[in-house]
């Protein structure tokens, strides 16, 4: 049987008016990467924020690592760790105070806290900049650091709030083999994005939208049920044909890539190919596999319709 390490069922949390998170259900299995992906203002932070117990939920059920919240703030505190969307460390201390500070806060002491500090130091690529300040080092170097201080306590569940903003790709991808290797022993991460590729890497992730879960599954299995099919069309006057297209029912979505317009054609549309050759005159085109990217478009905005593949 599958452990979760997240449930939730209707979580909630209204400001005022506004429904930030709104009925999201929720079921993370142990020892797994799993993505929160959107734009922002969807509901990712909020949703984070309430499963590591730091907001209370307006309405709805959630359990962590077994235990149920609101309640277990305090038992879960040194079960999981979470590293937030700002660099929270402080920038005007040096790299190791910055981690004697974590460790202390965690309860780490001593031989145990100088082990596990020496341990990080190498893991991250941090030694030999024990004495630099945290502020005067890259985005990389301190995207290392936080996840560092993160982890010190080895939680069993990992919190992630837009980690790479701040990087560039090659530090990105060092950073996700990094969260890979943690996965491997055992930590089960929950990673908030808006980048497809990251959300891409996940084992699952649930697409958010407006505080609404539209979509959840593995990116795979996302792409293989999507409402749609894509098709590449070439030849000239793309933006002209672009706006055709788009006041048609049956297309989704058109978006330039290059010297192609990429378009999803509903399933509605048995032979899209055909279909568009009779929209469009004799173009060039080609039918082509879903990306991420295009089941994010056709699960939200105007046209959407909320999906669920297990
Ligand atoms: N404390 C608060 N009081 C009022 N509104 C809030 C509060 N926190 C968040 N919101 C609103 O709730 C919505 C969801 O915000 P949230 O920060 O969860 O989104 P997000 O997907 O994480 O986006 P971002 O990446 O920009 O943080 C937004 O409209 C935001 O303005």
């Amino acid at each position: 049987m599958t452990e979760f390490a997240i449930e939730t069922h209707g979580m909630s949390k209204r400001f005022g008016e506004l429904a930030a998170v709104d009925g999201v259900d929720l079921a993370i299995p142990k020892g797994s990467i799993y993505g929160f992906l959107g734009p922002n203002g969807c509901g990712k932070s909020t949703s984070i924020r309430m499963l590591t117990g730091l907001l209370r939920p307006s309405a709805g059920d959630i359990r962590v690592l077994g235990e149920t919240l609101p309640g277990a703030e305090e038992r879960l505190r040194s079960r999981i760790g979470y590293m937030t969307q700002k660099f929270s460390l402080y920038e005007n201390l040096t790299v190791l105070e910055n981690l004697r500070f974590v460790a202390r806060i965690y309860g780490l002491r001593g031989a145990r806290a100088h082990t596990r500090i020496d341990e990080l130091l190498s893991l991250y690529a941090l030694s030999g900049r024990e004495g630099q300040m945290a502020g005067s080092m890259s985005g990389g170097q301190k995207q290392r650091l936080a996840l560092a201080a993160a982890t010190i306590h080895q939680p069993e569940l990992l919190f992630l709030d837009e980690p790479t903003s701040a990087v560039d790709p090659e530090n990105r991808r060092e950073f996700w083999e990094r969260l890979f290797d943690l996965c491997a022993q055992g930590c089960t991460i929950l990673v908030s994005t808006h980048y497809m590729d990251e959300a891409e890497r996940c084992h699952g992730l649930a697409i958010l939208e407006r505080g609404i879960k539209r979509a959840d599954g593995s990116p795979k299995a996302l792409m293989q049920a999507m409402g749609a099919r894509v098709v590449e069309v070439g030849g000239d006057e793309l933006r002209a044909l672009k706006q055709q297209l788009v006041a048609k029912p049956e297309v989704l979505s058109a978006a330039q890539i290059g010297s192609r317009l990429r378009v999803l054609v509903s399933n509605n549309v048995s032979d899209p190919i055909g279909w568009l050759g009779a929209e469009t005159g004799n173009r060039p085109m080609d039918e082509v596999r879903p990306s991420l990217e295009d089941v994010f478009v056709t699960c939200t905005g105007e046209r959407a319709g909320g999906q669920h593949v297990a």
